[in-house]
């Protein structure tokens, strides 16, 4: 028997709750990289914009990946509204910075 378990066989709790927090810290460190490389990705589009004066956001492209979106989360097992608010927030960043770069760029 090891320290964290119990006399009946079960693991004691806070071990497991241990375990499950290193996990999910894992996944926010994974989070965390994942939305910097979309945000490099998107600056880029914002220069491109700029640069070629395009609107710095897309209402069709946002409707097109939303919907996309819910379907994968449907799929995962992720509530589709949440997964779409999720989307919305990102996307109002990424057209801030947008609306940024298009203001220095043209001033
Ligand atoms: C990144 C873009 O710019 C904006 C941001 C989007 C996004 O973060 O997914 C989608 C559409 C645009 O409103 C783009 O046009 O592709």
């Amino acid at each position: 028997m090891t320290s964290t378990d119990r006399p009946d066989g079960q693991q004691d709790v806070s071990a497991t709750l241990r375990e499950l927090r290193e996990s999910i810290d894992n996944l926010d460190a994974t989070l965390v990289f994942l939305l910097a490389e979309r945000f490099k990705i998107t600056q880029r589009v914002g220069h491109l914009k700029a640069e070629f004066g395009l609107p710095p956001a897309d209402p069709q492209r946002e409707t097109e990946q939303v919907r996309r979106l819910q379907r994968l989360a449907e799929e995962a097992h992720l509530d589709p509204v949440f997964a779409e608010k999720f989307l919305n927030f990102i996307i109002a960043e990424v057209v801030r910075h947008h609306e940024s770069i298009a203001r220095s760029v043209n001033s």
